[in-house]
């Protein structure tokens, strides 16, 4: 399988439950699936998870990354310090289909103590199964990219 039907998974401590169900989801999908973890309950820092997943996006390995924390809040700073990496914390379908569409976003970041599993689920879909638009708001994602030096 290509990288283009690879995902890579990645959470601290708060959303171990919430990122097992994503994995099998999207499994369900048929992506091929790679899961940083943690598979344990001990705290972990979310910037080293944020950075592991990042990094595997980054350097082509997986084509998308999808990421949770508590909040998704810190686990996305951690990951947008990664060159590359466009990555936005949605708690809504809305959202999480239009990051892909108008910011090409190559990240995804939820909240595993904002959102429950079913809206979970489906904001990842909408992420999923969303294409960048180009034109216009690829001259913006460009200038994004700029900003990175
Ligand atoms: O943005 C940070 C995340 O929400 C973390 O999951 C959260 O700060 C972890 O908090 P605690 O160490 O109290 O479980």
């Amino acid at each position: 399988m290509g990288t283009d039907k690879r995902i890579v998974l990645a959470s601290d401590h708060a959303a171990i439950g919430l990122r097992r169900a994503i994995a099998a989801h999207v499994a369900s999908k048929g992506w091929e699936v790679e899961d940083i973890g943690p598979q344990t309950p001990e705290s972990v820092p979310y910037p080293e998870q944020g950075a592991a997943a990042a990094g595997r996006v980054a350097s082509g390995d997986c084509r998308f990354g999808i990421i949770l924390c508590g909040t998704g809040q810190g686990i996305m700073m951690a990951a947008n310090k990664v060159r590359g990496i466009r990555c936005g914390v949605c708690s809504d379908t809305f959202s999480a289909r239009m990051i892909r569409q108008h910011n090409d976003a190559n990240m995804l970041s939820i909240g595993a103590r904002v959102v429950g599993e079913a809206l979970a689920l489906d904001i990842v879909d909408a992420f999923l199964s969303a294409e960048f638009e180009g034109g216009r708001h690829a001259t913006r994602v460009d200038m994004i990219a700029a900003m990175e030096g």
